[in-house]
């Protein structure tokens, strides 16, 4: 596994010890160590069911671990959010339905202890707009915009964030990341969830990915992306395309033909390129690229799927 070298003198902001957490058969989080620190920008991976919402939620002590410590600057999750250290913004957080964002977020604030100024958070959100609507009349980005309010409506040292540009348009999301890279350089730790993974590429100085409960890989993006260790190539070739004799190419992972461009993965690309013209072959516009993260998340998530069954 590829790790991030811990800051050995800095308190961890978040601290899981072997912890476990299963659901009837399910083991939805497998043993699983981690550390965060100040300043961090992390991004959570996986498949579906991986057990990043479980990890979230034993975060939040809205879960109990089955065995194993969660430690949130050193304390509980529960006295750290009390302390008013902790925002979040779930997946699945209802906002109350007879309420204004305005009075909602007005509420959120009354709430914490190291409160922002409702108008000041209102306008962070982008939503002083729509303050006086009632919050069940919202679209499903207005609503992620008041719960990314709820999540920084005080001074909290760590931002826990369930998949929260889901729903979002383009310049919501621009707007959300460039928050939250202002949160992270003034020292506080983001944490988020999600299945985009090119927003995981740009915006986080490092990335777990997570599977089966169990941490698969730690590092900055560039590091997951050297693990999955294949290459992508593509040309384009005149004439027949005879694709059997591409499929036995070696070190191929795997390839498409589309018209007469072919693209193809390959773990050892110098060798599969190599034999390629030694098919007599004249590729045309040739590229050799590494891997985006989202094809190394697949390759990396699809070599474990394969050595588990
Ligand atoms: N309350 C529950 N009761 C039973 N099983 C559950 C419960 N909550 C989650 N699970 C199971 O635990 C596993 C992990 O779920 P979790 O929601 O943590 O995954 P996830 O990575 O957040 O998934 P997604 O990307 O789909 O949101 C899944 O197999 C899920 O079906």
């Amino acid at each position: 596994m590829t790790t991030t070298a811990a800051p050995a003198t800095t308190t961890p902001v978040v601290g899981f010890d072997q912890v476990t957490k299963t659901y009837a058969s399910v083991r939805a989080v497998d043993g699983l160590s981690l550390r965060l620190y100040p300043g961090e920008t992390v991004a959570l991976l996986g498949p579906n069911g991986a057990g990043k919402s479980t990890t979230l939620d034993l975060l939040l002590g809205l879960k109990h671990p089955d065995s194993g410590t969660v430690n949130v600057f050193g304390t509980s999750p529960r006295e750290a959010i009390t302390a008013g250290r902790v925002g979040a913004m779930l997946q699945s957080g209802g906002l109350m339905d007879e309420v204004t964002v305005a009075e909602l977020v007005k509420l959120a604030c009354s709430l914490h202890p190291k409160a922002y100024r409702p108008t000041d958070v209102l306008a962070r959100a982008g939503i002083t707009q729509i303050a006086d609507r009632k919050v069940n009349k919202l679209s499903g980005g207005q609503a992620q915009r008041v719960r990314f309010a709820l999540a920084t409506a005080g001074d909290s040292d760590l931002i826990i964030l369930d998949e929260p540009t889901t729903g979002m348009d383009v310049a919501a999301r621009q707007a959300f990341w460039a928050t939250m890279r202002e949160q992270a350089d003034q020292g506080r730790a983001v944490l988020f969830a999600t299945h985009y993974l090119e927003e995981a590429d740009a915006i986080a100085d490092r990335v777990l990915v997570l599977h089966r409960g169990r941490l698969l890989a730690d590092g900055t993006a560039a590091e997951i992306k050297a693990r999955a260790g294949a290459r992508r190539i593509s040309f384009d070739l005149d004439g027949p395309i005879d694709e059997a004799a591409l499929r036995a190419l070696p070190f191929l992972t795997s390839i498409d033909v589309s018209g007469q461009t072919v693209r193809i993965q390959s773990s050892d690309a110098d060798a599969t390129v190599h034999a390629l013209y030694k098919l007599g072959l004249y590729p045309r516009n040739l590229e050799v690229a590494g891997l985006g993260l989202e094809q190394a998340f697949v390759a990396i998530t699809e070599a474990e799927e394969a050595k588990q069954s």
